[in-house]
């Protein structure tokens, strides 16, 4: 097994455009501005379809953004170290990516209006998701098999750290009128309806015609097909040639996974860590 990431406060980086001094840096110095929208997600819940499609009503349905210019440069991730550069220098109002737990967050946020929305997803699916896309990079430890990516899932060993720690600090902020918190499930059941939290949100009236090429082009089969959205940019840079962001979208796909044992870990372990929050804000359980 490959021993590749690297580790910043006990938790685990991508070994490729990340470093202990800048996520020092950013947590130390990036200064957000009222006007930035944030977005935060544990990896695998969605995150690039909430970035499509919050950039989308920014642009008021028009597409040419989303096709003209890498999804990672629309919305940098603050903590990588290019993205980081490009937020610094970018003026005006920015659009910010982060998968940063949040006792490793820019310490300026908690003073700021910005606008966050952090979209949380099935972990099990994000389990799945993630065991798929990471072992077609280079740039973190590969596992053997899905039952050792399901104990480093678990134990939270895997990039930036346990789900259920990064859910758990999150959703501490989510009665902030600045926070909006979604999920994936919701969004892939009444996609128009999430559209529509989003834009009040954001304070953006869409016309219906506005509305409906958001929908469109933030689609499953439109993304995939969007070289500046699908990653296919990273193949043979980060990425392997069967490399792939768009998998299959499904909330879910684990139960095609998880053994039956796993599968009561999984539950077992939800219980234990996520019983005195409200279990709406977990609506696939
Ligand atoms: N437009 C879209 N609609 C639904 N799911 C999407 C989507 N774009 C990406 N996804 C799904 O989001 C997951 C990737 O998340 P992230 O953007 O956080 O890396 C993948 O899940 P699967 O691997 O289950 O298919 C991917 O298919
Ligand atoms: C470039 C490293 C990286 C980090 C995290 C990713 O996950 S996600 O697609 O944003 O969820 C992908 C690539």
């Amino acid at each position: 097994m490959s021993e590749k990431g690297i580790w910043f406060e006990g938790i685990l980086f991508p070994d490729l455009d990340f470093s202990p001094d800048i996520l020092k840096e950013v947590k130390e110095e990036f200064t957000f501005k009222d006007e930035d929208v944030l977005i935060v997600t544990f990896p695998k819940s969605g995150t690039n379809w909430l970035i499509e499609t919050v950039c989308l009503i920014l642009s008021k349905g028009d597409p040419n953004w989303i096709q003209s210019v890498p999804i990672w440069e629309r919305s940098p991730w603050i903590e990588s170290s290019s993205g980081y550069t490009m937020l610094k220098n970018k003026e005006g109002p920015r659009l910010v990516t982060s998968h940063l737990p949040i006792q490793l967050f820019p310490s300026s946020f908690f003073k700021s209006k910005v606008k966050m929305i952090y979209f949380i997803r099935n972990p099990r699916d994000v389990f799945v998701s993630g065991y798929f896309f990471w072992r077609s990079t280079n740039f973190v430890r590969r596992p053997e098999s899905l039952e050792e990516y399901f104990e480093w899932f678990i134990q939270g060993n895997v990039l930036y750290g346990s789900w259920f720690d990064h859910i758990r600090g999150w959703l501490s902020m989510r009665d902030k009128e600045n926070v909006l918190v979604l999920n994936y499930e919701e969004m892939k059941q009444d996609t128009r309806g999430t559209v529509g939290k989003i834009c009040q949100f954001l304070g953006k009236k869409l016309e219906p015609e506005e509305l409906n090429s958001v929908l469109e082009n933030s689609s499953f089969q439109a993304m995939k097909g969007n070289a500046m959205s699908n990653y296919s940019l990273l193949k043979g840079v980060c990425l392997e040639d069967n490399g792939c962001l768009l998998r299959k979208g499904s909330p879910g796909d684990w139960k095609n996974y998880l053994t039956v044992a796993q599968a009561e870990t999984f539950d077992k372990l939800f219980r234990e860590k996520m019983a005195d929050l409200p279990q709406e804000l977990f609506p696939w359980q």
